[in-house]
């Protein structure tokens, strides 16, 4: 029989940093002479984070909807076309930070009734300072949804400790403890974990992790309903629609609408102005948490990729290597696209005004 390819999937709110430790794990596989590949989940039009990925690196884009939900029939499909083109020695699925990690872990081990794969880890990235308030705050969908998060997780990486003081971290654990009793938890900064762990992880031997026996997954991961029960989480605004086929099989198919969840993306016509942009985001709402681009400046000569978390912004220089899109998506709750949509059509007029 074939080898099972290993998969970890990486969960973790919105801009917690994944990212971040997927480039240090691929990385580190390339490093090892192995070969990783990706599947890669946007709720947006388009896949930002993907080029974060070096070149060379297999990658499957799932966008403009959440793995969870809308487009989980075809995870399977997609993992296994990776599989067959690639043969990779590993692969990492990176999932919106919208998503439920249960449900991912639903499509991942559906999947593995398609194509030889074994899951090996639920790996959840979690913003510390973000949990520290969402835990003072101790209501709302995003809290919710990153207790479940955490609870999912068969290893925890409580990242950007950098932005926390250090005597908040043993309220962290005390709260991460309270939803996850086992998964072993690492505090970061910038993710920097010690990447053997995918090593001993790959080298336990082990059946397939099924729902059904939660092998080696956290069996402290409950989620309220199954695909053919109602849901009583309101966070996540269920709406089951009957029936469908997954995997060549009757699924009960569901889809979340996340609506607590906005997405807005926008295509520049031309340059604008990198400090009239800065001072943009500025004034975000704090319902607006997330926000990457590509963007080319009036007054720099290269683009840039942007990166907005948490209320921290983020600017690195980048050299395309092929042409790119001229975007900036914004993700939060409840906000007015129209709003943000006018607020950045004036700036694209200023910068035009500029050069004329
Ligand atoms: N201060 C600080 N910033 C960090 C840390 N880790 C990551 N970041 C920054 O946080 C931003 C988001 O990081 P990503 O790795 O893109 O987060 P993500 O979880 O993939 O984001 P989504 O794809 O939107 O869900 C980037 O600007 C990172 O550079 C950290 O430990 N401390």
């Amino acid at each position: 029989m074939k080898q099972a390819v290993p998969v970890h999937i990486l969960s973790g709110f919105l801009g917690s940093g994944k990212t971040t430790l997927l480039t240090q794990a691929l990385d580190y596989y390339k490093q090892s002479g192995k070969k990783p590949a990706v599947l890669m989940n946007e709720l947006g039009d388009v896949n930002l984070d993907g080029m974060l990925v070096e070149e060379g690196v297999p990658m499957t884009e799932m966008l403009s909807g959440c793995i969870c939900c809308t487009i989980r029939g075809d995870l399977g499909l997609e993992l296994r076309e990776l599989i067959q083109e690639n043969t990779p020695d590993v692969i990492f699925v990176e999932c919106t930070g919208a998503a439920n990690p249960m449900e991912m872990l639903d499509g991942v081990t559906d999947a593995s009734l398609l194509t030889e794969l074994e899951l090996k880890s639920v790996i959840t990235v979690v913003d510390a300072a973000q949990l520290l308030e969402q835990h003072r705050k101790g209501v709302g969908k995003t809290y919710r949804l990153m207790q479940e998060q955490i609870r999912c997780a068969t290893h925890l990486v409580l990242n950007k400790t950098d932005l926390i003081a250090p005597a908040d971290l043993g309220e962290l654990e005390r709260v991460i403890r309270e939803w996850n009793a086992v998964a072993p938890i690492t505090a970061t900064i910038r993710c920097h974990i010690d990447l053997t762990l995918f090593d001993r992880l790959e080298g336990e031997t082990g059946d397939n992790v099924s729902l059904s026996s939660s092998k080696g997954l956290n069996s402290s991961c409950t989620h309220e309903h199954s695909h053919d029960e109602s849901c009583t989480d309101p966070s996540h605004l269920h709406e089951h629609e009957g029936e469908g086929h997954l995997n060549g099989k009757e699924a009960g198919v569901t889809h979340h609408s996340h609506d607590h969840v906005m997405v807005y993306t926008h295509y520049f016509k031309g340059p604008i102005d990198s400090e009239q942009f800065e001072a943009l985001v500025g004034r975000l709402p704090s319902n607006v948490y997330r926000a990457k681009g590509i963007l080319r400046f009036s007054d720099t000569s290269s683009p840039f990729m942007f990166q907005y978390a948490y209320r921290e912004m983020d600017f690195v220089k980048i050299t395309p290597k092929e042409e790119l899109p001229n975007v900036a998506v914004f993700i939060g709750e409840h906000f007015s696209k129209q709003e943000l949509a006018l607020e950045l059509e004036t700036l694209e007029q200023a910068a035009g005004e500029q050069k004329d």
